[in-house]
């Protein structure tokens, strides 16, 4: 039987070591200020940015949400990026995603100074975590990272398998997890023969919002298995993992929700207070 890998817990235990570090900053005169970027009224996007607000003023952070409205001009857009780039008092960036249908989110993400990159998705900062040069990572990844860390759960000749190449997830989650020598491989919608790849992986992540779509039958005796996938279900949250079942088999498994979620936004705000102390030439 696997043990539960309590995302929830580890996130406010790194909060409340992340409030003892802003309080620092704050007698030096610096509060780490970011701004969220909301275009459209996304339902998913709404609960992710109110999470975002709670969990800011806990660890003491500024947060400003900028909601635009659905039918916003790519042009106004850029502007606010523009403007919000060249404010000397704001550490940090970001825009939910995803965006409306007329917005070119990728443009959108090259505009925001790297500096200020609290997602880590500038193309810059893209490129540096494959250089393993990064001083900001996506925070999902990022997330996981610290869960595995925190679990001592090695990754090192580990084979690991992502299901899902999205640009937020299981791409800089692979950069990652190669830097930290795991052998990784990437598992996507055109993928010849899923269930050959994941049963000979130690560890599973899937990432791709289909619910059920990992099964005790795909998963190898005492893998671990992080579930990112957030899917509604009858009214029901669940993951992309049929849990009850694969959790049977897992050493490790993290739940939906209070697996992998609560650590997203935890990390955000660990990127947030890093661009800061960054940007006032503090290690
Ligand atoms: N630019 C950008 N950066 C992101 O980091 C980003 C984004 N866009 N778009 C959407 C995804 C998704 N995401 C989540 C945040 C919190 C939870 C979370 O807190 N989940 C709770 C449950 C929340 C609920 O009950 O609905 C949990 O899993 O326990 C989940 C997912 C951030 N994302």
């Amino acid at each position: 039987m696997g043990i539960i890998l309590d995302g929830k817990a580890l996130a406010n235990k790194l909060a409340e070591n992340l409030k003892e570090k802003v309080k620092t900053l704050k007698n030096e005169g610096i509060t780490p200020h970011f701004c969220v970027i909301n275009i459209g009224d996304n339902p998913a996007s709404k609960i992710y940015v109110h999470t975002k607000k709670r969990r800011a003023k806990k660890v003491g952070l500024i947060q400003d949400i900028y909601q635009l409205p659905t039918d916003t001009h790519q042009e106004q857009v850029l502007a606010l990026i523009d403007k919000l780039n060249a404010d000397q008092s704001i550490n940090g960036i970001m825009v939910q995603l995803p965006a409306p249908k007329q917005i070119n989110a990728d443009e959108l993400l090259e505009r925001i100074d790297p500096n200020k990159d609290v997602d880590g998705l500038t193309p810059a900062n893209i490129g540096r975590l494959w250089l393993e040069d990064h001083f900001v990572e996506p925070a999902t990844p990022a997330g996981i990272i610290a869960l595995l860390q925190h679990y001592n759960i090695p990754l090192v000749g580990k084979d690991v398998v992502i299901i899902g190449r999205s640009n937020i997830v299981g791409q800089p989650l692979a950069a990652l997890m190669l830097e930290q020598n795991a052998t990784v491989t990437i598992a996507h919608a055109k993928t010849k023969n899923l269930a050959a790849l994941t049963k000979k992986a130690d560890i599973i992540v899937s990432a791709t919002g289909q619910a059920f779509l990992v099964t005790a039958e795909m998963v190898k005796d005492g893998a671990v298995i992080i579930d990112v996938g957030m899917n509604h279900v009858n009214g029901k949250l669940v993951g992309d993992v049929d849990f009850d079942a694969v959790k049977k088999k897992a050493s490790y498994i993290t739940p939906v929700p209070g697996g992998v979620g609560p650590l997203t936004v935890q990390s955000l705000m660990e990127a947030v207070v890093k661009l800061t102390r960054r940007q006032n030439d503090r290690k």
